[in-house]
């Protein structure tokens, strides 16, 4: 598959790839942390609070139903005591008449306001005497109160009026009663009547209104007072002598006390503190079921609030951590930074062959000193190697140079003689043809080649012959002027290039006048050898017009000419 052109440089495997700055993962880091650290601290905070600050709730509620349930015990309790003083006062167990009975009924009923109706019954059900003298002689014996108070001592259940409700003053509630009754008896025993109070409900919610704390009113609790068949004798408004059933009532019906959370008829749901006024079997109390309820949602208001400001908190505390994490990061960071800048400057100066800066000097903290320091340690040891490494170079290019020159040397020279090669001859000629032609002045080209030299190589040896072929070239260089070139082509041959001659003659005289020298006995480290030498010469005239390679066969052709004489001759060339 060919990779799309795009993609080739960041699928490239030698590229880096390009990662986050130090100080952006440090931040992001401590920020991550502290987001995370902070919502699980949120969501303890939430679970614990929420469960404590319920159970307190439950019971502060449950304390309040407690509170009520002892107030109504209470005042119900009273009135069975003050029922029975009355009763046992010889203004009414003895009374000669009406009033002084209601005498007594009068001054019990000043002691507390709620007491509606206070009255004395003889056994035939007719009133005898009542305070303010409400309903005497009135007919009460089909009345709860007087029926069951015959007995004894007896509280009737909350109920409306029925022959009071016309002589009372109007309320702003319908009148509703409790009643407590007793039966009279004469110092003998005889029991000649009943005793009944009407307590009017109003004190009830005098009194549910003063029990509950300010704080919980304002949170929304509600005391509810529900008799035993479910009506509610006391509660918030449109509640009362209605029925309900919440979860709390048959609990707090069977005597049980406590608190829990639960949804009423109206779909919300409430923490409900529950207990029960009166005592099983005593017909002198009465039992409800006393339930303190509060919408949970203003139970945990204060919770909420808490809440609220617990996030703003954290949430501040974490921009804090935050800003203060991005400043040690940049701290952290900006060494470093400065480090790669310095080490990107000092690739990029290298790449352009401009001069590398230097490595900053890192104050900030210890490694980041440490580093700095190493770095610009490892950048001087680098300069000084590069620096030598340059030095060995351009000694080592020198040496290259010398070698080559003196190689070029070696190739220009004959080894054995020392004297210039075949190719330096061919460099040479052609400047001596230059300088004939411009001085006007005849060069000639001289062909040497020994007589019978093999037979110095086979008789003496070949070291002997190389010592006459160097002994040999001597006598030539003495023979002619250091202007002129003496050269070996190869074997026994030598070139002589005759320059500045004054006239073409000149080059055959300088022939004879070798020639004998070259007779002469060459002392060899063995033996003594006597030779000749066969001459061809070839003369370049200014004007000639000949060609370097034209005198030199010339030349050759000469040299044979001589060979081919006899030897040991000097053979003019003939144009
Ligand atoms: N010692 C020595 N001998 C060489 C060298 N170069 C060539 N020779 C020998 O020189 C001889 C030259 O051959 P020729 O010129 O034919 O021999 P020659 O005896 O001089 O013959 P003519 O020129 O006809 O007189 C050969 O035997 C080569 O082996 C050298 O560098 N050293």
């Amino acid at each position: 598959m060919t990779k799309p052109p795009g993609k080739a440089a960041s699928d490239d495997p030698a590229q880096p790839r390009k990662r986050l700055r130090l100080a952006t993962l440090v931040t992001l880091g401590v920020c991550v942390t502290v987001a995370v650290s902070t919502g699980l601290q949120l969501l303890l905070v939430d679970h614990f609070t929420i469960y404590y600050a319920s159970r307190e709730a439950e019971l502060r509620l449950q304390q309040q139903s407690w509170q009520m349930r002892d107030a109504l015990n209470r005042v119900v309790s009273k009135a069975a005591g003050d029922v029975q003083l009355v009763a046992s006062l010889a203004q009414v167990r003895e009374a000669r008449d009406p009033a002084t009975a209601r005498a007594v009924l009068d001054s019990l009923q000043s002691t507390f306001p709620d007491y509606a109706w206070i009255g004395v019954a003889d056994m035939d059900g007719k009133v005898y005497a009542a305070a303010r003298g409400l309903l005497e002689k009135a007919d009460v014996s089909a009345r709860p109160w007087f029926q069951k108070g015959q007995a004894g001592l007896h509280a009737i259940d909350y109920h409306p009026a029925v022959l009071l409700g016309k002589l009372l003053p109007q309320a702003p509630d319908p009148w509703r009663f409790i009643d407590v009754a007793v039966p009279v008896r004469r110092s003998s025993g005889e029991k000649w009547g009943v005793l009944g109070v009407h307590m009017s409900w109003t004190w009830a919610r005098h009194l549910a209104g003063n029990l509950l704390t300010p704080a919980l009113r304002a949170y929304g609790a509600e005391i509810v007072v529900v008799r035993n068949d479910g009506t509610v004798l006391l509660g918030p408004p449109g509640m009362e002598e209605k029925k309900i059933n919440a979860p709390s009532l048959p609990l707090a019906q069977s005597g049980e006390t406590g608190a829990l959370r639960e949804t009423w008829s109206d779909g919300k749901t409430y923490l409900t503190g529950y207990s029960r006024t009166g005592q099983d079997g005593d017909p002198a109390s009465l039992q409800w079921s006393v339930l303190v309820r509060q919408p949970e949602d203003a139970a945990l208001a204060a919770l909420h609030t808490l809440e609220q400001r617990i996030l703003w908190l954290s949430i501040a505390v974490g921009a804090a951590m935050a800003g203060i994490a991005a400043w040690v990061a940049h701290r952290l960071a900006t060494p470093i930074d400065h480090l790669s800048s310095a080490i990107e400057a000092r690739t990029q100066a290298a790449l352009l062959g401009m001069p590398s800066p230097s490595i900053p000097t890192i104050d900030s903290f210890r490694e980041a000193q440490v580093l700095s320091a190493a770095m610009s340690d490892m950048v001087r040891n680098e300069a000084q190697h590069m620096q030598q490494l340059q030095t060995m170079n351009e000694q080592l290019e020198s040496t290259v140079r010398k070698r080559t020159a003196e190689l070029q040397d070696l190739v220009m020279r004959d080894v054995l003689t020392g004297l210039p090669n075949r190719r330096a001859l061919m460099e040479t000629l052609p400047e001596a043809m230059y300088r004939a032609a411009r001085t006007q002045q005849p060069c000639a080209v001289m062909f040497l080649d020994l007589d019978g030299f093999k037979g110095v190589n086979d008789t003496y040896g070949h070291e002997e012959g190389d010592e006459l072929l160097r002994q040999f070239g001597a006598r030539l260089v003495d023979a002619v002027r250091r202007t002129d070139t003496v050269a070996r082509l190869a074997g026994d041959e030598f070139v002589i290039i005759l320059e500045h001659l004054h006239a073409p003659a000149a080059a055959e005289e300088m022939g004879h006048k070798i020639m004998p020298r070259l007779r002469q006995p060459f002392a060899l480290k063995t033996a003594t050898v006597s030779l000749s030498a066969s001459i061809g010469i070839a003369v370049f005239l200014p004007d000639d017009g000949a060609s370097l390679d034209t005198v030199l066969a010339r030349a050759d052709r000469a040299m044979y000419q001589a060979k081919r004489s006899g030897k040991n001759a000097v053979v003019m060339a003939t144009t």
